[in-house]
């Protein structure tokens, strides 16, 4: 007998390689997306909203319900840092798309997340695909929800490598490094997969090339807001093609086997010009005297990826009609 679809909820800021996540989960038989939570990082919350229920309208998947997050960090700081200019002011390589029809449900997206770890325990994998805010509020929220939660699956950090914001910084952590911190030593399963992992993951001209002969919806919906996408890498990174990080952390949700990890300590620095730094204790050596890594619980960090099977996997399920 097939095995149950795992239940997944997309804690999202789409977002052009939002989207592409979206409809590769939306594709994919070993998953079944249970909910969309928004939050800021690629545009502010209500945008992120607004965005979410339009990708869910294109795909024709209305059924899904989506829970608006927070709008500051967990710090309760309203000055946040958003990268319009990688994804296009709307998020969505400024196509001017109309405003969606349906809106997101009552309850906030750290209630919906406690909830329905509550209902299915064990049951439910988080991908967080922005900044950590809502995943640590829910932390917060109920003691039992690292316990309930099945495994949160994020896209954050830079593990030996620079960062994308800065040296020291990836954006999701950098978006609310408080709250990754929080994520981090919840002790909940968490897997992290960083910028160390997904820039070996490139969609190129020639696979974009590709996805544009497909006549499926979701490549043809793709290939007309990729162009923001493609010019930030080209400009930013001087490649010819897209890093697909979001799309690689949802294939790593619907099969582990795709990437190799590591299990270690991570600590978050909260301040400072290495605000955002991600630092993993791999536990080789015993530290003399007690640190801020002694005694907190382990997580995984994704250290390498089977970069043309993900590729492969992207350009299938969403050529697919
Ligand atoms: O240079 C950048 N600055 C800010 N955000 C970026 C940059 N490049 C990509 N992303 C966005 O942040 C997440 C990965 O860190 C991805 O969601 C990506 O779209």
């Amino acid at each position: 007998m097939a095995a149950q679809p795992k239940k997944i909820i997309i804690d999202t800021d789409p977002g052009i390689d939002d989207a592409m996540a979206i409809f590769v989960a939306l594709r994919s038989p070993e998953v079944e997306v249970i909910g969309l939570t928004t939050i800021y990082g690629n545009v502010y919350t209500t945008l992120a909203t607004r965005n979410a229920l339009h990708l869910l309208e294109v795909a024709g998947r209305t059924d899904i319900p989506v829970a608006e997050g927070s709008h500051v960090s967990i710090t309760n700081n309203a000055k946040l840092r958003i990268a319009g200019f990688v994804h296009g002011t709307d998020g969505l390589g400024n196509q001017n798309f109309p405003p969606p029809k349906g809106k997101p449900i009552e309850q906030s997206a750290a209630d919906f997340l406690i909830e329905q770890a509550k209902l299915h325990p064990g049951k439910v994998t988080v991908v967080a695909l922005g900044p950590l805010t809502n995943i640590a509020l829910a932390i917060q929220g109920d003691p039992a929800f690292s316990k309930n939660i099945g495994q949160i699956v994020l896209l954050g950090g830079a593990f030996l490598v620079n960062g994308n914001v800065n040296p020291a910084s990836e954006a999701n952590i950098f978006g609310d490094p408080d709250a990754a911190d929080i994520v981090f030593t919840s002790g909940a399963d968490v897997v992290a997969v960083g910028i160390n992992v997904t820039h070996q993951v490139v969609f190129t001209d020639a696979d974009r090339e590709k996805l544009s002969r497909s006549d499926g919806k979701f490549a043809q919906y793709l290939c007309k807001i990729l162009d923001v996408y493609f010019s930030y890498h080209h400009d930013a990174y001087n490649i010819k093609g897209v890093y697909l990080h979001d799309p690689a952390t949802m294939l790593a949700a619907v099969d582990p086997s795709l990437m190799t990890y590591t299990e270690g300590v991570v600590r978050v620095q909260t301040s400072g010009i290495t605000k955002g730094l991600t630092i993993l204790y791999n536990k080789q050596k015993r530290f003399g005297e007690v640190t801020e890594w002694t005694d907190k619980p382990t997580v995984k960090v994704a250290v390498t990826a089977d970069a043309p099977a993900l590729v492969e996997l992207v350009m299938e399920r969403l050529m697919d009609s």
